[in-house]
């Protein structure tokens, strides 16, 4: 009989989720196997919102940011009745392979499912945060990383014309990928993340950043500090009452927000995307179980999913040295 795929979206959204999506059900459509989709994440197999996937026309979704099956956080998962009604919509259905494209969460979620379901389980990699191991990026990455590069480029403009310190604020929720990889591609004089700053050093962090201010004023005009979400004490805002309270510096604040997760995906997450999605399918037919499919070294491979889900994917030393190096050579 022909095997049955669900799939579905999870967690934050990620540009080029689409991308994975129209795989899949190109793949499928071609390996004559059934797909079908639940929409809202995992609220879509708690509350059965369920959809054949050649009811969509999934070819000019590959540009559009988003996902179209929609979206969520889903709070009755972190339940074993969330999970076992989940598990039952699978069954009801006869679903023979479950995918699911999400962070580190969504992954957890279908890790939960094993537990309470024999059928093959396979996740991808979908976050702005590249914060997975089992792959060098995730989908959605690059084109966050993009979208935040050209709105602080706008930002430096309007900064060096002013002659402005500018505290700008990124997403990556407990991750520094964003911050580093946007900072040192915008230049910027100062990345605080999670790599380099604990609260309890906030006061020095002030000190450090009212001398670099100090030496960049006597240069040229503006300074940007990339500021990771989640991570100061009291937020940007707090940070900004700090370089005035202590240095008599006044300075702006922008928090890029969630423009980083939409927009159309460039064409290297649409590509990983669409390799990642297709490699999902060529898994659950030569009989795979329980792992992530990524790209590492311009390879897929599959990670068991607890290997994924164990195991931190940090920013490198070596990246977070190179902005340190950047710094103290545009700083002597
Ligand atoms: N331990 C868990 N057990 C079962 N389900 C979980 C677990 N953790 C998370 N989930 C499910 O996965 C959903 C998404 O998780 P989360 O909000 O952490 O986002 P994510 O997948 O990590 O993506 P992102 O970080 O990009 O937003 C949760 O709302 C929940 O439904
Ligand atoms: O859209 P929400 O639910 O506020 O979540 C925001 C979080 O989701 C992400 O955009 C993706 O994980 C994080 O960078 C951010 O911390």
């Amino acid at each position: 009989m022909m095997k049955k795929i669900a799939v579905l979206t999870s967690g934050g959204d990620a540009p080029a989720m689409n991308a994975a999506i129209r795989a899949i059900t190109l793949s499928c459509n071609y390996h004559q196997l059934q797909c079908v989709g639940f929409y809202h994440g995992y609220n879509g197999l708690i509350d059965d919102q369920y959809v054949e996937m050649e009811h969509f026309d999934v070819n000019p979704t590959l540009q559009q940011g988003g996902t179209i099956l929609k979206s969520a956080r889903c709070q009755a998962m972190l339940t074993s009745e969330g999970v076992i009604q989940a598990c039952n919509t699978l069954r009801k259905h006869e679903i023979d392979a479950l995918i699911v494209i999400g962070g580190d969460g969504s992954l957890r979620g279908l890790q939960a499912i094993k537990q309470h379901w024999e059928k093959q389980v396979i996740g991808l990699p979908g976050t702005i945060d590249n914060d997975l191991s089992g792959t060098d990026c995730t989908i959605g990455f690059a084109t966050a990383v993009t979208t935040a590069t050209h709105a602080i480029d706008k930002i430096r403009d309007t900064a060096n014309a002013f002659e402005r310190i500018f505290i700008v604020e990124v997403m990556g929720r407990h991750s520094g990928h964003i911050a580093f990889n946007v900072g040192i591609a915008t230049g910027a004089e100062a990345i605080i993340s999670f790599e380099n700053f604990s609260a309890d050093r906030a006061l020095q962090k002030v000190t450090e950043l009212l001398k670099a201010i100090d030496k960049q004023q006597h240069t040229h005009g503006s300074f940007l500090i990339v500021l990771a979400e989640n991570l100061w004490p009291g937020g940007a805002q707090a940070l900004k009452e700090s370089l005035t309270e202590q240095g008599k510096v006044d300075s702006a604040i922008c928090i890029l927000g969630h423009i980083q997760r939409g927009g159309s995906p460039v064409p290297e997450d649409r590509n990983l995307g669409t390799e990642l999605g297709l490699a999902a399918v060529d898994a659950i037919i030569t009989g795979q179980d329980n792992v992530m499919i990524g790209r590492e070294a311009g390879k897929v491979i599959a990670t068991p999913l607890e290997q994924v889900i164990n195991t931190a994917k940090p920013v490198s030393a070596h990246w977070v040295n190179a902005h340190q190096q950047q710094l103290t050579h545009y700083l002597k």
